[in-house]
């Protein structure tokens, strides 16, 4: 890992008696992609309000940049870039006029909202007011917002809900982008699949504790389990679908007895998914 550019500490927050966030301790590196996974209450966004300074930590700290995000708050922010749910957009602006106003509120000088917008696919639309904007074009003008300042930490939650494929492979592509470039995506979502092809690391969350952190190809090694599905027809017109599991030691004899009985119609092998083995490790769904 690069040099960290979030380390949390025994990160803990309580509202009232419930433990959102609880005693959780990892790093980030400068550049890394980060997929922080879990179900819904799992302390996602909790955590992410610590990280970013809107939420004191209850117990436990966080360095951010290097400064205690809890006292430094408005220093560190102007370094940090944050598309989150919660984040409100201007609905009465154009697309144009929000990020010029967000360019004053950081002080920006030589900033350029079509660049932006232009990179976020928006051009020939930033004069419309934001109210008319689809679900996915607020998302993706709330990106566009969060690099404003050239971020080093880009803090995403679902950047791609609701967004049709060439739109999200246009978020990949900025998120990757942006990484190459050294700065930090803290990247919050449900979606598996997404988190595994963008993430370096993932994160399981699940009641406010870290269940397991690594590169989505070691969690995949250790817990996943490879499996060979066999499509036979059944001798009625029908099919049915048997699973081999690959790295058994009866996978060659199992393997060689369907295919002897002349019926194989496809064969391809399974990974687990990240899905399955936060099922495995935690005992519940990402959706649960
Ligand atoms: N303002 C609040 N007051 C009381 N409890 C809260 C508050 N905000 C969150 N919680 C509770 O803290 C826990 C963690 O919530 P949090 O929003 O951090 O989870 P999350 O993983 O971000 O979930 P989601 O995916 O639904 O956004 C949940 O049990 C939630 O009900």
């Amino acid at each position: 890992m690069n040099k960290a550019t979030i380390s949390a500490r025994d990160l803990t927050y309580r509202y009232g008696d419930l433990t959102a966030v609880d005693h959780i301790n990892f790093e980030v590196g400068e550049g890394e992609v980060l997929g922080f996974l879990g179900p819904n209450g799992a302390g996602k966004t909790t955590t992410v309000r610590m990280l970013t300074g809107q939420l004191r930590p209850t117990e436990g700290s966080a360095l951010v940049l290097d400064e205690d995000i809890s006292t430094s708050a408005k220093q560190v922010q102007q370094y940090l870039g944050v598309s989150f749910e919660t984040t409100n957009l201007y609905e009465d602006m154009s697309a144009v006029e929000n990020l010029e106003l967000f360019a004053r509120l950081f002080n920006l000088r030589n900033f350029d909202a079509m660049e932006l917008l232009e990179k976020v696919g928006l051009s020939g639309r930033e004069k419309e007011r934001v109210s008319n904007y689809s679900k996915g074009m607020k998302q993706r003008l709330m990106l566009a917002r969060a690099l404003i300042n050239h971020p080093r930490i880009l803090f995403l939650d679902e950047p791609t809900d609701g967004l049709d494929p060439v739109s999200s492979q246009t978020i990949h592509a900025i998120i990757n982008e942006a990484s190459a470039g050294g700065t930090t995506v803290f990247l919050t979502t449900h979606d598996m699949v997404e988190a595994d092809k963008l993430s370096h690391r993932v994160a399981f969350i699940n009641k406010g504790q870290i269940a397991a952190m690594d590169r989505p190809a070691v969690l995949k090694q250790h817990y996943g389990k490879r499996t060979l599905k066999i499509e036979v027809q059944d001798g009625q017109g029908g099919t049915h679908t048997q699973s081999i599991p690959l790295d058994g030691s009866e996978t060659a004899k199992q393997v060689e007895q369907v295919f002897a009985s002349g019926s194989v119609l496809t064969a391809h092998t399974e990974e687990a998914t990240l899905e399955d083995i936060f099922i495995q490790i935690t005992g519940r769904g990402l959706l649960g």
